[in-house]
């Protein structure tokens, strides 16, 4: 276990209902009312995530998302430093193969919020010492939003999870039932797509998974 911060940027309770938003899921509904309906139904965090937008485009979906968003729910940009830096979101996603951490905390400064993937406890420990504020490991169950992504099991998730003073959120194929496996691996919060955004009524969706995770973390 590393030495306590001084502060946190990104409290553990933001990260209980992690919003990650895609596009190709929201069937003729614009992003902004989905996000909204995400929102008003208890998610807590939100990222806005387009692997095909422009920078000028995300600095522009960014600044409609900001008006329908609650302040208090953080609002990050998957991938793009630089849509981050110039539309004032509050903080960036960033990968293993993006941006590196330092770099990120470098450009956008220590008042925002720099999340890390990872997928081993190296990572884990290398991400919290180059000044991430929170971790997202995946993914846990195979998912159609992301059909590439390298399998990460709960006993990896739980040493993560032990091995950094920073918050952990899960991420991937994670819905109102298979939550339920995170009981007691030290995750705080669920990170979901398709269980929000592909649901016909987001707002009740969100509200059953926030339930559901306030059930087992
Ligand atoms: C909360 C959270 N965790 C993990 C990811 C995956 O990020 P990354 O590895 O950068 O992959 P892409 O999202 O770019 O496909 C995430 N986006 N959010
Ligand atoms: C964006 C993303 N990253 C993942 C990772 O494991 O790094 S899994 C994933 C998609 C998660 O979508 P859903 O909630 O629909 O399963």
């Amino acid at each position: 276990m590393q030495s306590p911060r001084e502060y946190l940027r990104c409290h553990p309770e933001a990260l209980r209902l992690y919003a990650v938003t895609d596009a190709s899921w929201l069937g003729g509904r614009t992003l902004d009312e989905c996000v909204l309906e995400a929102a008003e139904g208890g998610a807590t965090f939100v990222q806005l995530r387009d692997k095909r937008a422009s920078t000028s485009d995300l600095v522009e979906q960014c600044g409609r998302l900001r008006r329908v968003i609650p302040g208090d729910v953080p609002f990050v940009i998957n991938d793009d430093l630089e849509a981050a830096l110039v539309a004032q979101a509050d903080g960036v996603h960033v990968g293993q193969s993006d941006a590196a951490c330092e770099e990120a905390r470098r450009v956008l400064g220590p008042e925002k919020i720099v999340g890390v993937s990872v997928q081993t406890v190296d990572q884990a420990l290398a991400a919290s010492e180059a000044g991430a504020d929170y971790l997202g490991v995946g993914a846990l169950f195979k998912t159609a939003t992301k059909p590439e992504a390298a399998d990460v099991c709960l006993a990896t998730l739980s040493d993560i999870c032990r091995s950094v003073d920073i918050p952990v959120v899960a991420i991937g194929g994670l819905n109102e039932k298979t939550v339920a496996a995170l009981e007691g691996t030290g995750v705080a919060g669920a990170a979901v797509v398709s269980a929000l955004f592909a649901a016909s009524d987001i707002r009740q969706a969100a509200r059953g998974l926030k339930s559901a995770i306030d059930r087992v973390i």
